[in-house]
This record gives structure tokens, sequence and C-alpha cells, in this order.
């Protein structure tokens, strides 16, 4: 009986479907995510038509890249906010303009849309949300994103962040060591992503920052601001408190290299837990756990993520990646082959300059790692 039920939802779902599809203001995406949602409701979730009913009358649109848009929300109702902290849907920090802290949770239709995208809210998100109370709601909507970081994790795009204008990567020149191949894996995602990229090379205290001039000196060249900084020193933190002055800026880098130093250097009293303390108290590392959205008294915020060991590129094809080794662009055109991947044909301009010194071999080393789809 239940089955019989079950079916008739199904048929009653997929003519709705259909209908809308013919008039044309589904995309491919929502009939994807319809799909999914068809199975799960096929499943235990369904409860009733009513509840179908709703999922059906809400579900309206998705926006190109896949971030669902639910039209029908009463705005009226709504307020807006930007996610500072995103654990898991039913976990998620939400600040008003005032700046008053909203605990949501994420409408379970919203996180069914978003559910192939792994990253349903995400922390600089900007919301919609129902107000329950002084300081709960339910997110009932999640603007389209822009200036995203992204990684693959178990063969999915996992957002780790939205809404930035900049990426500070940040690696260290020891303990651990500098690698450039990790930066240059945050460099094709950032400028994918659409944000402008800082590199700071920390830890300066460590070694000899002559021996650093001519790694810092090259991706100057590429157009990168690069800075060099020392957080237990203060060397270089005011140049970094600078550019990320009244900006909205995504810090990432591997676990270690000091990027919550650096933070409480440049605004002291944030209190970032470092990983020396944790380490002491035999927590191991990896100490900040919780992507997190955190304004800056002087204008601009951060957002500071967990350390990343391995950084895999989310769906990079292979003109993508050439695009982002921007040194390549002036010999691209000269290879025989207009097609040439720069790996194994024969007659490649931008092998050729690799071998003239005109392009840095880590530089294309790391091109062709990412290529080979080695992480
Ligand atoms: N010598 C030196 N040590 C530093 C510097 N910056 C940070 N450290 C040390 O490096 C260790 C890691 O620093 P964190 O700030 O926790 O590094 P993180 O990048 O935030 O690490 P995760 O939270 O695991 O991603 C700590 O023991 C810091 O004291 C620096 O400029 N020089
Ligand atoms: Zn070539």
């Amino acid at each position: 009986m239940a089955g019989k039920r079950k079916k008739k939802i199904r048929v009653a779902f997929r003519k709705n479907r259909q209908k809308r599809t013919r008039s044309g203001d589904l995309t491919r995406q929502i009939r994807n995510d319809l799909d999914e949602l068809d199975q799960i409701e096929s499943g235990e979730r369904i409860s009733g038509k009513g509840e179908l009913t709703r999922h059906r009358t809400i579900i309206a649109d998705a926006d190109e890249d896949g971030t669902a848009v639910l039209r029908q929300v009463d705005e009226a109702a709504c307020l807006r906010g930007r996610v500072r902290s995103a654990i898991g849907a039913n976990n998620c920090q939400v600040e008003t303009p005032d700046g008053s802290l909203y605990h949501c949770t994420v409408r379970r239709v919203l996180r069914t849309l978003l559910r192939q995208a792994r990253s349903p809210v995400v922390a600089g998100d900007l919301v919609l949300f129902q107000p329950e109370g002084d300081s709960k709601g339910v997110i009932e909507r999640v603007e389209p994103r822009h200036g995203t970081l992204s990684r693959v994790s178990r063969g999915l795009e996992h957002v780790i962040a939205a809404n930035s204008d900049q990426a500070l990567i940040v690696g260290s020149a020891a303990e651990p060591q500098l690698k450039p191949s990790l930066i240059d894996r945050f460099l094709v995602s950032a400028g994918k992503g659409g944000l402008h990229v800082i590199i700071c090379i920390n830890k300066v205290d460590l070694t000899d920052a002559t021996a650093l001039q001519p790694i810092a000196g090259m991706y100057g060249r590429l157009g990168y601001d690069v800075v060099m900084t020392s957080a237990t020193e203060g060397h270089g933190v005011d140049h970094l408190r600078r550019l990320l002055h009244g900006r909205q800026t995504l810090v990432a880098g591997q676990s270690g290299v000091g990027k919550s130093s650096l933070l409480n250097a440049v605004q002291p009293g944030l209190g970032r837990a470092i990983s020396g303390v944790s380490r002491d108290s035999g927590k191991g590392r990896h100490t900040t756990r919780v992507t997190e959205l955190i304004p800056l008294t002087e204008g601009g915020s951060v957002i500071d993520t967990p350390g990343i060991r391995q950084f895999e590129l989310w769906d990079v094809i292979a003109e993508e990646v050439e695009a982002w080794f921007v040194e390549f662009r002036p010999f691209v055109a000269l290879c025989r082959f207009p097609d040439c991947s720069h790996t194994h044909e024969a007659d490649c301009a931008v092998k050729q300059a690799v071998v003239e010194g005109r392009i840095a071999s880590h530089r294309f080393e790391s091109y062709v790692r990412i290529m080979s789809g080695d992480s």
C-alpha cells in the first residue's frame, strides 16, 4: 500500500517536472537535482503528498554554476546575513549587517538540491534566512557565489569558502619546507575561482632570507603579490595588514605554516589557537579545523581555513591549467601542434622555453604533475 502511494507520488512528480521542463524554466542542473530528490522521496523520507507539493512549489530555479535558488521565499519575513562558519547543514553561524549572530540550520529542500555539490552552505556565503526568536534561524536561500576556492574530496567538488576578493596563500620558509608545487596548485584554483592572489612566505626568521629572493621574485614577476613574514618576530606583518585592509581574504595553505599565528599578529587579541599549543596538550596538528570568517577591526575580513595537505584540483581541464600558468602564454602559439599539451609533443615551444631557462623548471614540473593527475 505504501508502495502504491509512493508510485503515485513519483508519477505526479515526474509529470510536473516534464511540464516545467517544456516551459523551459528548468536548467539541466535542477533536473539532475530533481532526479536525486525523486530518488530520495521514493525511499523513506517523504511523509505525504502535502510535503511533496511544498517541495514542488518551492523548487524554482538554479544558477548555471549549480547554486540553487529558491524563488518563492517570503523575503519580507527573512533577514540577510553572511555565513561566519558552517559545520554541516545544522550548524551555521550567520552574522547580520548590524553584527548580530544567528545559529541557523539549512532548509531541508535546499540541502537536497545542493547535495551533489557537497557544500550547501559555506563560510562567506550570503544568505537569506528566516529568523526564529532572537538568535536562531533557518537558511532559505544562498545567493550566487563569486570568489570561491574549491578542492576535490572523494571525487566531488568541495567549496571551501565563497565571496572573497583575494586569497592569501601561505607557505613557510622552513618547518615545513616551502612547497612551490602546492603554491602552484593553489594558483590554478584561485585563478579559476576569480581570486586575486597574495603569496606569503612565513617563518623567514628560520632561514637566510636572501635564499628566498629568487622564488619570491619569480612569483612577483608573474603578477602575484608576494610578502615575506615572520609571525613570531613581526617581520612583514605591517605590509600584510595593509594588503588585507578593507578586503575579503581567504587564507589557505598547508598545516603548520603559521596561518593562525599570522592572523594573530595582524590583529592582536584575535586569539586564534596555534599548533604549538595543541601539540603541547597532545592533540596533534591541524589546529584550525573549521573554516571560519573573522571580521577585521580595521575593515575587511579573513576566512581562516584548515591546513590542506593535498590540494587536489576540481574539474580542471587541460586548457584551464595552461591558462593559470601565465608565463606559458607567449610560447603557446609557437608550438607545432595547435592543441599541444606541452607534455609529450615534439616541437613544443613551452618545453623549449624551459630548456632555455625562460620558464622556471619547477613551474613546468608543477604543470606536468597537475596535468598527469598527480596530487
Ligand atoms: N619560527 C617561526 N615559527 C612560527 C612562525 N609562525 C608560526 N610559527 C610556529 O609554527 C607552528 C604552527 O603555527 P600555526 O599558526 O598554528 O599554523 P597554521 O598554519 O595555522 O596551522 P593549522 O591550523 O594546522 O593549519 C606554531 O608552533 C607556531 O608557533 C614564524 O614566523 N616563525
Ligand atoms: Zn607545447
